[in-house]
């Protein structure tokens, strides 16, 4: 997505709102904003758009409840306050939602979850259904558990690691700003909105500043710095005022509101970057002519049916080469199951896994999104 205009084409959008912005000045949520909020999803829900909500503000609303005036210093104070106020985010959020007919799910990850390559697969596999179901999922850091994050509390760092998992079309950063500006506007009113930059500008970095809001944490450091993140599964990120009217819809419509920051690569491309980059190859599934060629000319999906022999010891998330009877590379991608799983389901077709297995992860040994052709 290099211009705006590609976004009328976004299928898959998270959409990430601030805690400057749901909370009024630390009173607790803004419900009427809420309740806009969820009102605009809902309608690109209804649209056939696959939404994900990226929420922050259960320390801000935990702080309420609690009756706390300051954020406290400790670490297990804040995790408290957000375990209480996540508590009241995700009612809101449910209740608001039934309102529009729609179901919520409330899903608490870690950065920890989404380095560790089977938690990786899990979190995809299981928001993916959720998405598939017709769901929203609203997805905060799971506070209880975090620690480092908890203290610099970057959601904008979370939904961009979220966009990576799903491979996200555009990644909409709701703040309390009308985007980024050449300066802190909190500091210098006379800087001026940048409309329009390639991830990849300098001048970007210069311009970023911190929190002023006491309520929200990384300021524009972290959302430049997210943006950046995205764009490595090509996702475009546009940083733009939750307290504009309609402004999702506005967003992917390509009207010019808030700073759009251009990705440098398309998603295939960054998915392959991605999966020649940071992985080592743990093994080597042999595929029959039929797979080979499913997978060579109509981008299939690997099923267990089409593998012939295993080499190697390897877990579920590893990455492995798809060979074919020459012993030519087809593909490589990210495998469901662990060696030992393979062996036993080769060969076979993907109904009878759970009767092999016990349990089935996927009808796939290796999805089509995880796969990418030699
Ligand atoms: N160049 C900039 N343009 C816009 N805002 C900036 C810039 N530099 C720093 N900021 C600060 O970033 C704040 C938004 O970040 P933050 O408070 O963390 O919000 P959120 O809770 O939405 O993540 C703004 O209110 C502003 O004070
Ligand atoms: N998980 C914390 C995160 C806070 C946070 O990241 O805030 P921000 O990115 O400034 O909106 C919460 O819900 O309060």
């Amino acid at each position: 997505m290099q211009n705006r205009t590609d976004f009328t084409r976004a299928r898959r959008i998270i959409v990430k709102i601030g805690s400057s912005l749901l909370t009024e000045g630390g009173r607790g949520l803004d419900m009427p904003a809420i309740s806009d909020w969820v009102g605009q999803v809902a309608a690109l829900r209804h649209q056939g758009k696959e939404i994900l909500l990226v929420s922050s503000g259960s320390v801000a609303e935990g702080m309420c409840r609690l009756g706390w005036k300051a954020r406290p210093h400790s670490l297990h104070a804040l995790q408290a306050a957000a375990a209480v106020g996540q508590m009241g985010l995700i009612q809101t959020y449910e209740s608001q939602f039934q309102r529009h007919n729609l179901h919520t799910a409330q899903v608490l990850l870690t950065h920890d979850d989404l380095s560790d390559r089977q938690r990786y697969l899990n979190a995809r596999s299981t928001l993916l259904t959720l998405l598939e179901l017709g769901v929203v999922p609203v997805i905060n850091e799971n506070d209880t558990v975090a620690n480092e994050e908890i203290r610099f509390g970057d959601n904008d760092t979370l939904a961009a690691l979220v966009a990576n998992l799903l491979e996200a079309d555009l990644l909409i950063i709701l703040t309390d700003q009308k985007g980024l500006y050449e300066r802190d506007p909190t500091l210098d009113p006379t800087a001026q909105l940048v409309h329009q930059a390639s991830i990849n500008d300098a001048r970007l970095g210069e311009m970023v500043g911190e929190s002023r809001s006491g309520l929200g944490r990384g300021g524009m450091i972290t959302k430049l710095r997210a943006a950046r993140l995205a764009s490595r599964s090509g996702t475009a990120t546009v940083v733009a005022s939750g307290r504009e009217a309609n402004v999702m819809a506005r967003v992917i419509s390509g009207e010019e509101l808030g700073t759009f920051l251009v990705p440098d690569v398309s998603p295939m491309l960054a998915r392959k970057r991605w999966l020649a980059g940071q992985l080592k190859l743990k093994g080597k599934l042999h595929l029959d002519d039929g797979a080979a060629r499913v997978l060579r000319e109509d981008g299939k999906s690997l099923l267990p049916i089409g593998v012939t022999a295993v080499d190697g010891d390897f877990h579920r998330g590893d990455l492995v080469a798809c060979v074919d009877m020459s012993g030519n590379e087809v593909a490589r991608g990210l495998v469901n199951y662990g060696a030992d799983e393979t062996r036993l389901i080769m060969r076979q077709p993907s109904s009878r896994i759970e009767q092999l297995l016990g349990y089935v992860d996927e009808p796939e040994l290796i999805h089509r999104d995880n796969l990418v052709l030699a």
